[in-house]
């Protein structure tokens, strides 16, 4: 096939850099425009010295004029900013696939939008998380792919196959701890090094993490439909020293009669063709560098039979599957690709 042209908006940042690595590996794709802003002028080389192919491209402005006339356009902008270039790009040519990695366009919920993000919701598109049910057919095809927030990556699919099987209460605890990229690049006061480094830290505590509605979203739409009930998310961010990956644990009370056997043949079974998610050997329990740099999800659960809870623990490496890998992958299924080109399950170690 004919190489498809791509351009990248923020692609100084972390996530339009991962973006940009999972490019170089893809071999359907061409890379156009690189966009940023008060970068703009600079050569990607100085900002993204791992990039070596692309270390002489100099990144121009965001706007219509510079991401116009690709095949793709991927979005790796600060919330809010995706919605005007989005619609101005799609009203150009309304064939142009574009995939955003923020938050714009993933809730479906306006009031919950606004109530998370501030300011007017700009839309909702198809959720960008091929493996929950039904949602790899959404996105064959799609121009518009919201790509699911990293928390939301992890905590879904470490749950899903429970709450889907009704072996658990829909009524979760999910406590994650997040390395310090998910924060992105600019500087924030509580990410200098003396702040992070030996430290681990609690923070967004008592449900006002912006990703809590976007779990319960998932979660809920994973719900039978017949029972009518709405997901309980209890969420809790931790942020902890290092500079990629989410080990995610999740916890919901198990129903009558569920046993360890119940809890081991729902997540197998449910991932048995998920070229993505891995569900571990019995006994052995993810761990986040098994999935640095890989589109993989480590997945594992088991049953406390004490406390009748179901206990389930996820890793994903937050720039890779919890970003750009997703957002790679979801670029495949558009455009009628194999949906793993230019990914890998293969992680580093140690
Ligand atoms: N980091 C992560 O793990 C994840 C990030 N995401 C999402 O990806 C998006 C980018 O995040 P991340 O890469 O971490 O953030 P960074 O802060 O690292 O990068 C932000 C990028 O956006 C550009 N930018 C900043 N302000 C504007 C603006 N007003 N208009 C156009 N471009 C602008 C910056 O350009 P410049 O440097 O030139 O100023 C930079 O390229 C966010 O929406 C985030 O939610 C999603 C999942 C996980
Ligand atoms: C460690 C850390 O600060 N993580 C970020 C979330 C990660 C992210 O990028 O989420 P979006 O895709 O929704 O932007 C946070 O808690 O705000």
């Amino acid at each position: 096939m004919t190489r498809k042209r791509v351009a990248v908006a923020g692609a100084s940042g972390y996530a339009g850099g991962e973006v940009l690595r999972h490019l170089l590996a893809h071999p359907d794709v061409e890379i156009g425009a690189l966009t940023g802003a008060s970068n703009a002028g600079e050569r990607l080389g100085v900002l993204q010295p791992h990039l070596v192919p692309l270390a002489e491209r100099v990144l121009v402005e965001t706007n219509l004029d510079t991401l116009g006339g690709h095949d793709v356009v991927f979005l790796a902008l600060p919330h809010g900013q995706s919605g005007a270039i989005a619609q101005q790009l799609q009203a150009q040519d309304p064939s142009t696939v574009v995939i955003d990695c923020g938050a714009d366009f993933r809730l479906q919920d306006a009031e919950e939008w606004t109530r998370f993000y501030g300011g007017d919701h700009a839309g909702t598109w198809p959720y960008g998380l091929p493996e929950l049910p039904g949602q790899r057919e959404q996105l064959r095809g799609a121009t518009r792919i919201a790509v699911p927030g990293c928390y939301p990556t992890v905590s879904t699919l470490t749950l899903a196959p429970a709450i889907a099987a009704g072996i658990v209460e829909p009524d979760v605890v999910v406590v994650a701890a997040s390395g310090t990229s998910g924060a992105g690049k600019a500087a924030k006061p509580h990410l200098l090094g003396s702040e992070v480094m030996g430290n681990a830290s609690a923070y967004a505590v008592g449900g006002s993490h912006r990703h809590t509605p976007e779990i319960t979203q998932n979660l809920t739409g994973v719900l039978a439909e017949a029972t009518g009930r709405k997901v309980t998310v209890s969420f809790t961010p931790l942020l902890v020293p290092m500079p990629r990956g989410i080990l995610a644990t999740c916890s919901a009370r198990v129903v009558d009669g569920v046993t360890a056997d119940d809890v081991r043949e729902t997540y197998v079974k449910a991932y048995a063709d998920e070229p993505f998610v891995h569900v571990l050997p019995d006994g052995l329990w993810p761990q986040t560098k098994s999935v640095t740099g890989s589109n993989a999800v480590h997945v594992q659960a088991t049953l406390d039979e004490a406390a009748r809870r179901l206990v389930a623990v996820g890793a994903v490496d937050n720039l890779a599957k919890g970003t750009a890998g997703a957002a790679v992958q979801c670029m495949n299924l558009a455009l009628g690709l194999d949906e793993g080109t230019g990914l890998t399950t293969i992680g580093l170690a140690p």
